[in-house]
């Protein structure tokens, strides 16, 4: 009955596209829709295609280096992409992350940060979550003196429905070692992350 393919599939080996699908046509017939309309019939397919796209993440490989020259100061990465999903409505979230660290005996690869950040955005889940769970992995992945992750997002579940608190965005942030302890480092890393 649902022809549409998805051009993009998003890996989890759990997933079942079909049975997704069914689930989609389900819950648009129960909430009145009538499916046989002509922009309808393919909706199912693409809804389950979509949710499941927003909501696996890309594998990816942590490439670390020595930190040869001894660099001590901060290591920030600023206004990456985040999109993502509330655990509650399954409605998109999306705003920046920055991220920082004050190395130790290993750097990280630059690109690392923003595909650290796509990893675990790519699941519903909450704000505070995400932004301890990619300050956590860098934390675990370098041993680094410090680690701090801010991030800005609006949440449309707010916005377009519910509250429609449009424009309205809500910081998290997750900040160890110096970072969290030493006054001149915590307020340079704020500091940065406010755009100075
Ligand atoms: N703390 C936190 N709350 C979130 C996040 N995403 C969505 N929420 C909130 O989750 C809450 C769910 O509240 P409920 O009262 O159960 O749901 P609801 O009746 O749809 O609430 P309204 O959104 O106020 O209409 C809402 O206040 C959302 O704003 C998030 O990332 N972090
Ligand atoms: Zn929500």
């Amino acid at each position: 009955m649902h022809n549409w393919r998805p051009r993009v599939v998003a890996e989890r080996p759990t997933a079942d596209l079909a049975a997704a699908t069914d689930a989609a046509a389900a819950l648009l017939t129960a909430l009145g829709l009538d499916l046989t309309d002509e922009g309808l019939v393919e909706t199912p397919g693409r809804m389950a295609a979509t949710l499941l796209e927003m909501t696996s993440s890309p594998p990816f490989e942590l490439t670390t280096f020595p930190n040869d020259e001894g660099y001590d100061e901060l290591v920030m990465v600023r206004d990456i992409p985040v999109r993502s999903v509330c655990e509650h409505h399954v409605l998109p979230f999306v705003g920046v992350a920055h991220v920082g660290y004050l190395p130790g005996e290993r750097i990280l690869g630059l690109s690392k940060f923003a595909r650290m950040v796509e990893f675990h955005a790519r699941r519903p889940q909450t704000q505070e979550r995400l932004t301890k769970r990619i300050a956590d992995h860098l934390a675990s992945a370098l041993h680094p003196r410090g680690v701090g992750v801010v991030i800005h997002a609006e949440h449309t579940c707010m916005s377009i429905r519910g509250a429609l608190a449009v424009g309205a965005r809500t910081t998290t942030s997750a900040l160890f070692g110096l970072l969290r302890d030493d006054p001149r480092t915590r307020s340079e890393f704020l500091a940065l992350t406010r755009g100075a």
